[in-house]
């Protein structure tokens, strides 16, 4: 899936399904995330066709985008969920994901959330240290409930991605460090309220390459075996998310090349098998709808300053990120290269760092055109923020011909009443 495949020009209109965007936009006031049901839905299914002949259960990293409409068009087509919060727990069972389908990764589990996710009977505990075990049988005893777990390993093998979003390397805080493995699943056996089910590992996000995949399975594989041989029952392998997308020209395997090296991998242990996708469902799915506000001539260069800031998509100033940015009406334009544009391209916000592109060469633009960032339905509207008082964008969700707000763009008075001023100021 490119990140034009659900939004294609028709005649110089960007449409995403049988709407054309602009037609939104006349609707719902820019910034706004729209994003396409097909397209998740084709997603979804290509996952699914992809690991049909293994026992494998899809739970959709909610933390790429936990719009209620999502997770319930995800919930719908089968999806259980990879969680990393209360939030998330409620969001996935508000949208009707079945708590035996849920799986509760994250660092820093408190007392409360995993009281909340065994209270509602969740699938598996991925654990990442010692003490959240420990506090994990603690709960679970004064609650007289079993917790089934399984630690996520760090297998110390190089994701081959953005730094910030490296999580396996034995730098990185994720995980139990595979060297010790054996002694904390032998710690976990004897505790109480623990019952020891699975092995998980997640090495990074927007993995465009198999190969540290393949390598990070490698061991997984043999911890798998040296624990069957230790006595512990292990029937599931949790092999986590991080396969990439392009949002630029990368080549990224398909949903089914990676199954079947998932498969040859570890397919001999006959576990169940756990994956948790959250960019490579989502992210070309959804686009970022902005208008430009502005056209700036600069000393050095010509400015398109856009009504969408980096606290609507931070990806590009937190990861230097590519995005495409695409004229939603291209009319006035022809395929002479002469009506394309350089341009800065940078939001309202005040940080250097509002920069969406640099010397980028779009369609000719002037105030009041759209323009579409493409690839923003995963890790979009999620990190969004607030800041210089910005409201949040509003989210759009299209099927077919229809279309509906999924979130709204909260009120100016909505968000400052949350502050409070003590009566002694
Ligand atoms: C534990 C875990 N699982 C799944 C994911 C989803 O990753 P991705 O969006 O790259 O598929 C993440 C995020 O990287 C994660 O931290
Ligand atoms: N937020 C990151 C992905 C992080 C994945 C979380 N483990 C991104 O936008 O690329």
């Amino acid at each position: 899936m490119t990140p034009t495949s659900y939004f294609p020009h028709k005649n110089n209109q960007m449409f995403v399904e049988d709407i054309a965007v602009s037609d939104i936009a006349k609707q719902v006031q820019t910034p706004f995330y729209c994003y396409s049901h097909r397209a998740i839905t084709t997603s979804f299914d290509d996952y699914r066709m992809a690991f049909s002949d293994q026992d494998a259960l899809i739970c959709y990293a909610v933390k790429a985008n936990s719009n209620q409409a999502v997770l319930t068009t995800l919930a719908k087509l089968g999806s259980g969920a990879d969680v990393v919060s209360m939030g998330e727990i409620k969001r996935a069972i508000l949208a009707g994901i079945p708590a035996n389908k849920i799986v509760y990764s994250g660092v820093a589990k408190t007392e409360e959330e995993i009281n909340y996710a065994l209270s509602l009977g969740i699938f598996q505990f991925n654990v990442e240290s010692e003490p959240e075990l420990g506090l994990i049988s603690k709960v679970a005893t004064e609650l007289n409930k079993t917790a089934a777990i399984a630690f996520r390993i760090n297998p110390n093998v190089c994701a081959q991605t953005h730094e910030k979003i490296s999580t396996g390397k034995a730098e990185n805080k994720f995980g139990v460090p595979i060297s010790k493995a054996r002694l904390a699943y032998q710690q976990a056996a004897l505790l109480p309220g623990i019952k020891v089910q699975g092995v998980d590992v997640h090495i990074g996000s927007q993995l465009t390459s198999l190969a540290p995949f393949e390598e990070a399975y490698q061991h997984i594989a043999q911890l798998v075996e040296e624990l069957r041989a230790d006595g512990h029952d292990i029937n599931v392998i949790d092999v986590g998310g991080g396969l990439g997308v392009t949002y630029a020209d990368e080549i990224i395997p398909s949903k089914l090349t990676y199954a079947q090296m998932v498969n040859a991998q570890l397919g001999h242990l006959n576990c169940k098998i756990i994956i948790e996708p959250g960019r490579s469902l989502l992210a070309n799915a959804g686009i970022l709808v902005s208008s430009v506000v502005f056209v700036k001539s600069g000393e050095e260069r010509e400015f398109l300053i856009i009504d969408a800031g980096m606290n609507d998509l931070i990806r590009p100033s937190m990861y230097d990120a590519y995005h495409q940015i695409i004229a939603v009406d291209t009319s006035t334009a022809n395929a002479d290269s002469k009506t394309l544009k350089t341009y800065d391209i940078v939001g309202p916000v005040c940080e250097t760092g509002d920069t969406f592109a640099k010397a980028r060469q779009v369609h000719e633009a002037k105030t009041g055109d759209l323009m579409a960032i493409m690839s923003s339905g995963a890790y979009g509207s999620v990190m969004s923020s607030t800041y210089n008082t910005r409201m949040l964008a509003p989210e759009v969700m299209v099927k077919g011909c229809d279309f509906s707000l999924v979130r709204i763009r909260p009120s100016y008075e909505d968000v400052i009443k949350q502050d409070i001023t003590p009566d002694w100021l």
